[in-house]
């Protein structure tokens, strides 16, 4: 199968329309590389830059049983797939909804509402969405920021705009990225987006972070998304590749400042959750798994069953990005003068008029 040459915009307008529905088997899934994709080839992962202990802390699988891709004509993208046990997945998941939507790591409600509540015990509403039932502020929830906290009118960051970034979600980071031959990567912004099932995130390159030397991770949960990959230029050739719970990306390099857009959210077939975040490892079962299974999983990372059933409640109808990046490189401070803004055009993600990265359209 030959990848398009089709440009970023033209693949965007193309798998965003509702009208039809796109033909999605032309979305390359790095899981089929054996299977007709010349482009993909494989990549041997520095396996020996973290132990099996450190990995099964933070709930992966050891480095050597990773799968991780990389594509002819974007030098600089490497695509892992899911590294993540199913129990840590969980674990992971509950931070995003619970721990890190927290003040004082910021959010898209805080702007219309600063003395906002804490999300998770808002908790979710049940029954059909309408006009008479107002959405929860889980339900509300389109981005957090963490670390320096990224300030979406000025493109910047800020030195005074800090607040701590979550050690385990540092942790988890600096592994992954050490894997790919980083091992200087410091995590020091992060932006998690939070897709519904008609989300888009429109065209723009991520090019504010004062050092673009070091590479852009992305972590995705929940349900699938279809991610396009263009390249420095907005008319070069883009590549529609599948983001599936628990897969890894990591932008260097060449593919550090390369345009790229989400323009679908594509749902398990019947509904249901993502197989990867159904099977579990421990109790061997896809449809009666009673967690936790404190007896069985060894890293550490608990989630009980009451937040599993919220945030698989939450994760039948979104998706969860988490994009971790250096911001600063050695020996470099904030400059007084504005930086260079995200070469950016973005729709709202979200239809509440809450808007992602930067200009709308
Ligand atoms: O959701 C994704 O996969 C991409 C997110 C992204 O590009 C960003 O946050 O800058
Ligand atoms: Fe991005």
């Amino acid at each position: 199968m030959a990848l398009a040459a089709d440009s970023i915009l033209t693949l965007f307008k193309l798998y965003k329309r509702r009208d039809r529905p796109p033909d999605l088997r032309s979305v390359l899934d790095v899981r089929d590389a054996a299977s007709g994709y010349p482009q993909v080839f494989n990549v041997h992962l520095n396996s020996s830059a973290v132990s099996e202990e450190q990995a099964q802390a933070l709930g992966l699988q050891p480095v050597s049983q990773w799968k991780a891709f990389g594509l002819c004509g974007f030098p600089g993208l490497l695509l892992i797939v899911n590294p993540f046990t199913s129990y840590a997945q969980r674990y992971w998941v509950c931070q995003a909804l619970k721990t890190y939507p927290r003040k004082p790591n910021v959010c898209n409600i805080d702007a219309h509402d600063p003395e906002r509540g804490d999300p998770w015990q808002d908790g979710l509403r049940t029954g059909k969405e309408d006009a008479h039932r107002p959405r929860s502020l889980l339900e509300r929830l389109r981005w957090v920021t963490l670390g320096f906290h990224y300030n979406w009118d000025s493109k910047k960051y800020a030195a005074q705009h800090h607040s701590p970034f979550p050690t385990d979600l540092g942790k988890l980071s600096s592994c992954l990225i050490r894997t790919c031959g980083f091992p200087m990567f410091l995590p020091e912004a992060a932006i998690i987006n939070y897709y519904r099932l008609d989300s888009t995130l429109g065209i723009h390159t991520d090019s504010s972070e004062l050092d673009l030397t070091q590479p852009l991770l992305s972590l995705s949960f929940g349900q699938s998304a279809i991610f396009l990959l263009g390249g420095t230029r907005r008319d070069d050739p883009a590549v529609p590749l599948w983001l599936h719970s628990g897969d890894i990306m990591v932008m260097f390099g060449d593919a550090r400042q390369r345009f790229h857009a989400v323009p679908r959210i594509v749902a398990a077939p019947g509904g249901g959750l993502p197989s990867s975040l159904l099977d579990c490892a421990n109790c061997k079962t896809t449809d009666s798994c009673t967690f936790p299974h404190e007896a069985t999983d060894t890293s550490g990372l608990f989630i009980s069953a009451e937040e599993w059933d919220i945030c698989s409640r939450y994760l039948l109808k979104n998706r969860i990005n988490v994009t971790v990046r250096q911001v600063l490189g050695p020996g470099l401070s904030f400059p007084d003068e504005p930086i260079a803004a995200a070469d950016c055009f973005c729709k709202n993600l979200g239809m509440d008029g809450s808007c992602h990265p930067d200009v709308v359209l």
